[in-house]
């Protein structure tokens, strides 16, 4: 089983209609009713050493910083606030108590710069390395929220930021190549420091133009994948429109690699993936710029299942082909390609 099958096994479990939900699981984050005006938005994700980080890039600040910018990323994918935390840390008992404070430092400056509090946990002792849970909870009011099952044949689909800078940016701590050269800065830091895009986020849901949106963690063709699954869609994407994918050739230049790789399906972006109606495109660009942040038009929802990528070759001609599910999966099976 791969990581989509085991959780839509545990999908079969589900009890509907239970009094106050109003989404579980499926979704960046539950939905539960609050009062008459709000929602409470609950997510969890985990960070596992040798698995979401290598100790050796990531300085234990910059690993505070990402485990909570990597979970308020799923509140920010439903147009939500980020309220309060609860952390569960497991590390082997021979642990450096300097490295710890940086850690719980940087957790820290990280919930103080989204306005988050933490407000309880769970420590424990694992022999196998730093494993770190976040619970983050936040909230919004229940119109505004934005689900991944909304998308419509003819909607623009549209990504924040750029694609793929945090794959080229593991790449290059990988290789060690130019470590002290600022040209992959923002590779490197992309890959170290994602930023959790709230505040675009809470303005794309309150505009009312957004008709499905998740955050970007296992690489647009597997996240795309899911949110046409959840909308009985598909989508083409073009590949030239990819926002970044010029800067990905020039580190493709200098170490190798391949930039569609890395921004089709190399994931840890965090950017936000929604769609929208055709013509709603420059209120869409006016809310990026509000922002400081490009929003970009990468493809088109159309019917069908499939998730493809247009590629225009060097002679015109346009060679399309299928991406669904092509992402990052932890569970991959071998013989899934
Ligand atoms: N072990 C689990 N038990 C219950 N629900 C789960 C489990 N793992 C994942 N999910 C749910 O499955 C959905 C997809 O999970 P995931 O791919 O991790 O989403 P995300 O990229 O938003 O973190 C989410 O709604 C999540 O809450
Ligand atoms: C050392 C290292 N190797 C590989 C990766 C790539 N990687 C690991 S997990 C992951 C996907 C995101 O993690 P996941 O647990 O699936 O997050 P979620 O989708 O639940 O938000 C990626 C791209 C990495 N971040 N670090
Ligand atoms: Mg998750």
């Amino acid at each position: 089983m791969n990581e989509r099958q085991l959780i839509e096994y545990l999908t079969t479990f589900i009890t509907p209609d239970t009094k106050g939900l109003i989404r579980g699981i499926g979704d960046d984050c539950a939905v539960i009713q609050k009062d008459d005006h709000l929602v409470w938005l609950l997510t969890m994700d985990t960070l596992v050493e040798g698995v979401h980080f290598d100790a050796a890039f990531h300085s234990p600040d910059k690993l505070g910083r990402k485990i909570v910018s990597v979970n308020i990323s799923d509140i920010a994918a439903m147009a939500g606030k980020p309220m309060f935390m609860l952390l569960s840390i497991g590390m082997p008992a021979g642990f450096d108590a300097t490295w710890f404070k940086s850690f719980v430092r940087g957790i820290m400056d990280a919930c103080h710069e989204y306005g988050c509090q933490l407000i309880g946990g769970d420590t424990v002792a694992n022999p196998n390395g730093l494993v770190c849970s976040l619970t983050v909870i936040g909230e919004v009011a229940p119109d505004l929220v934005v689900y991944r099952h909304g998308a419509r044949p003819g909607d623009t689909v549209w990504v924040s930021g750029s694609l793929g800078f945090a794959a080229a940016g593991l790449a290059l701590l990988q290789r060690t190549f130019e470590p002290h050269n600022r040209r992959w800065q923002p590779f490197r830091e992309q890959h170290l420091d994602p930023v959790a895009r709230v505040e675009v986020g809470q303005k794309l849901g309150a505009s009312g133009l957004v008709h499905a949106m998740m955050d970007l963690s296992d690489g647009l063709a597997t996240d795309l994948a899911h949110l046409c699954r959840q909308s009985g869609v598909g989508a083409k994407i073009s590949f030239q429109a990819l926002p970044g994918i010029g800067a990905l050739k020039e580190v493709a230049d200098a170490i190798g690699g391949d930039p569609e790789e890395w921004a089709v399906r190399g994931g840890d972006d965090y950017e936000l993936l929604f769609t929208t109606a055709a013509d709603a495109g420059d209120q869409l660009l006016a809310i990026g710029s509000s922002c400081g942040l490009q929003l970009s038009p990468v493809g088109t929802i159309v019917a069908g299942r499939e998730v493809t990528l247009i590629r225009t070759q060097a002679d015109g001609t346009q060679e399309e082909k299928v991406i669904t599910y092509q992402g990052f999966d932890h569970f991959r099976e071998k013989d899934e390609g």
